[in-house]
C-alpha cells in the first residue's frame, strides 16, 4: 500500500514513521518546504499510485484542513479517498465529505488518539465512512493501531462524522479524567504533614487499583520530573473539543457535569484575579460588611480561618 500524508508536524510526522516501519510506502507533504518531501501539493498527488489514491490529512482542524481539502478537490479523481485524521468537528466532516462526494472523491474521518507516544505505542483510531473505503484502508489502520486485537485499538464507528464524534467524546472524557487526577493531586499535596511523597502515592496506584490508567502513569511521570510541578504555571489551554462536547450535550439535554466542570476549571485557570470572584467578594462586603482582600494581597491563597469569620 502507498499513501500520502499531508501535514508532517508532531502527529503526522510520527504517524508517517510508524507506517513506514510497518512496510507501508508513504509520501509526505507539508506546507513548510523545509519539512516537505515534495515541493507542491500537485506534485505530491502525482507521486501516488492510481486508481484509488489514498491521502491522509493531519493538519490543524478548521480552516487549515478545509483549505487543504479544497485544494485536493481540484487535484484528485473519482474513486480517490481522503482521510481526515485531525480533530475536525464531525459536522465539518459531513460538509467536507459532501463537497468531495460531488466529484466522486471518497471521505473517511478518523479520530486519532495517542499523542507523541503513538509512534512507538500505536494510535487508538475511530473511523467514520463507508464500509468499502474502510476496508480499502485497513492495512493503514492496522499499521497505525497498537498491536493486539483490532477491536481494542480501532473502530469503524459509523458513517462519515462518526469517527470524529467518537473522538470528541473521547476528549471530553479525557478532560474529566485529567481534572479528577489533578484535584486528587492538590488534595494530597495540601497535607504534606501526612503525605510527604505525593508521587509515591500516585505510583502505588498504578497496579491493582480501581483508578489505574495511562493518564495516571503520565501523572506519575510528571510528578517524578518536577515533584511540586513548580516549573509549570497553572494555566491550561483548550483546543475546542471539550467545548464541542458540551454544546452537543446541551443540544441533546445530556447532563455532563464532570466534563463541563473540567472545561470551566481550565477557564478559571486563566483568571488568577477573576472579575466574577471580585464581584462575589464585593457583594459579601456590601451585604454583610465582610472583609475583602486588597488588590495588593491578590494571589494570597489558602483556606480561610473559620475563627476569623464574622458570619
Ligand atoms: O486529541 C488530543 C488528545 O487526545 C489532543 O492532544 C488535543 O489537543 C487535546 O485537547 P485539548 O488541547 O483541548 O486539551
Amino acid at each position: 500500500m502507498h499513501i500520502g500524508m499531508v501535514g508532517l508536524g508532531r502527529m503526522g510526522g510520527n504517524m508517517m514513521e510508524r507506517l513506514r516501519a510497518a512496510g507501508i510506502t508513504v509520501t509526505g507533504y507539508d506546507a513548510n518546504p523545509e519539512n516537505s518531501e515534495v515541493p507542491t501539493l500537485s506534485e505530491f498527488v502525482a507521486t501516488l499510485p492510481q486508481p484509488r489514491r489514498a491521502i491522509w490529512i493531519m493538519v490543524p482542524a478548521g480552516d487549515p484542513t478545509t483549505a487543504v481539502l479544497n485544494e485536493l478537490a481540484g487535484l484528485l479523481d473519482e474513486g480517490d479517498v481522503v482521510v481526515e485524521g485531525g480533530n475536525s468537528h464531525f459536522e465539518r466532516d459531513q460538509e467536507n465529505a459532501a463537497m468531495l462526494f460531488e466529484k466522486g472523491i471518497r471521505y473517511v474521518d478518523v479520530g486519532v488518539s495517542g499523542g507523541i507516544w503513538g509512534r512507538d505505542n500505536g494510535y487508538g483510531l475511530m473511523a467514520g465512512g463507508d464500509q468499502e473505503d474502510i476496508e480499502h484502508l485497513l492495512p493503514v489502520f492496522d499499521a497505525l493501531r497498537p498491536e493486539g486485537p483490532r477491536e481494542e485499538g480501532f473502530v469503524h464507528a459509523g458513517p462519515v462524522g462518526a469517527g470524529h464524534y467518537s473522538k470528541m467524546v473521547h476528549n471530553g472524557i479525557e478532560y474529566g479524567l485529567m481534572q479528577a487526577y489533578a484535584e486528587g493531586y492538590q488534595l494530597l499535596e495540601a497535607r504534606d504533614d501526612l503525605i510527604p511523597d505525593v508521587g509515591a502515592v500516585f505510583g502505588a496506584w498504578r497496579r491493582g487499583t480501581v483508578v489505574r490508567s495511562w493518564l495516571l502513569d503520565l501523572m506519575v511521570r510528571a510528578v517524578k520530573e518536577d515533584p511540586g510541578l513548580d516549573d509549570i504555571r497553572g494555566w491550561v489551554e483548550d483546543s475546542g473539543e471539550g467545548r464541542w462536547t458540551i454544546v452537543e450535550a446541551i443540544d441533546g439535554a445530556v447532563p455532563v457535569p464532570v466534563i463541563s466542570g473540567a472545561l470551566f476549571a481550565r477557564f478559571s485557570s486563566r483568571q488568577p484575579n477573576s472579575p466574577a470572584m471580585r464581584a462575589v467578594a464585593a457583594l459579601r462586603k456590601q451585604f454583610g460588611g465582610h472583609a475583602v482582600r486588597s488588590a495588593e494581597e491578590q494571589g494570597a491563597a489558602g483556606t480561610p480561618d473559620p475563627a476569623a469569620s464574622d458570619e
